[in-house]
């Protein structure tokens, strides 16, 4: 005897970029696949017709996204153009927010609190922040070091920015950062890389950078290997209905 087969009723109208689609942040729609594999969604010559970041948010039903990297490595301005383009997520820097909690520049924290101080700091804003969902969070490059924070890096994606020290020397001369106020800068950016491999490798995603990539193609790299990464570890739903498919059943919402 054969199960009953139940109808399927599932509205996934799309209103973006030419299509029609109710409000990601209002309903999770589960109809929504990788763009970049999806011939519907090419347009010719001109591209695509909806920007593949602004399928992220659907796909991604709210889990927060985690920049991590060496200082320099474009955390915060990649991190900044990927949620703009996403549209429905809002973009956290965690050193912005440390100097906005407690009125002093990271210089300040540090001459006065030393790194231990300010890697407390850094814990306790991470634990505050990672309990919001929708976030491009763009982190310090030294948080990874601490194991504790990855029990809250890992409740969203962690993508690391890896760019090599002779590149982001360039970016950082003359700043600020209180770690490159030494002799040889470029030396103590190779120590630290050294030193934090290990942690960064622990990201999701990996996007090694080359000096001809700007900010922009940085993003369009994130963005086509976080479909790509959504793909391969498809959500709960996802696999209970590919299981109730091959059983035989109508997956019913
Ligand atoms: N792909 C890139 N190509 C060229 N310059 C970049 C790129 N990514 C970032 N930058 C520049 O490097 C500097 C440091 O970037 P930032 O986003 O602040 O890094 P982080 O947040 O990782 O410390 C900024 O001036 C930024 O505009
Ligand atoms: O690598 C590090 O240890 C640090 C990186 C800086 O952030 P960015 O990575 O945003 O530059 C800032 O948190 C602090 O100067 C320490």
């Amino acid at each position: 005897f054969a199960p009953p087969k139940m109808a399927v009723i599932r509205p996934t109208k799309l209103m973006a970029g030419g299509f029609e689609w109710e409000d990601p942040t209002e309903q999770f729609d589960q109809g929504v696949d990788n763009p970049f594999k999806n011939p519907g969604l090419m347009d010719g010559e001109e591209g695509m017709k909806v920007d593949p970041a602004r399928l992220l948010g659907p796909r991604l039903n709210g889990s927060n996204l985690y920049f991590v990297g060496m200082m320099g490595s474009g955390k915060s301005s990649v991190g900044d153009v990927v949620a703009r383009r996403m549209g429905t997520y809002n973009f956290l820097d965690t050193d912005g927010i440390i100097e906005k909690a407690t009125g002093m520049s990271i210089p300040e924290i540090f001459d006065a609190e030393g790194e231990e101080g300010f890697r407390e700091v850094e814990s306790q804003i991470l634990d505050s922040v990672h309990s919001y969902v929708r976030c491009v969070v763009s982190t310090g490059g030294g948080l990874v070091c601490k194991q504790t924070n990855w029990s809250k890096l890992q409740t969203g994606i962690v993508i690391w920015l890896d760019v090599e020290p002779e590149i982001i020397i360039k970016r950082v001369e003359g700043t600020d950062r209180p770690l490159l106020q030494t002799e040889d800068p470029l030396q103590k950016l190779n120590d630290l890389l050294e030193e934090r491999k290990d942690k960064y490798s622990q990201a999701d995603l990996r996007i090694e950078i080359t000096e001809d990539m700007d900010e922009e193609e940085v993003a369009q790299a994130v963005v086509r290997d976080l479909h790509d990464f959504i793909d391969e570890n498809p959500p709960a739903w996802k696999i209970a209905k590919q299981k109730a498919q091959s059983d035989g059943l109508d997956w019913v919402q």
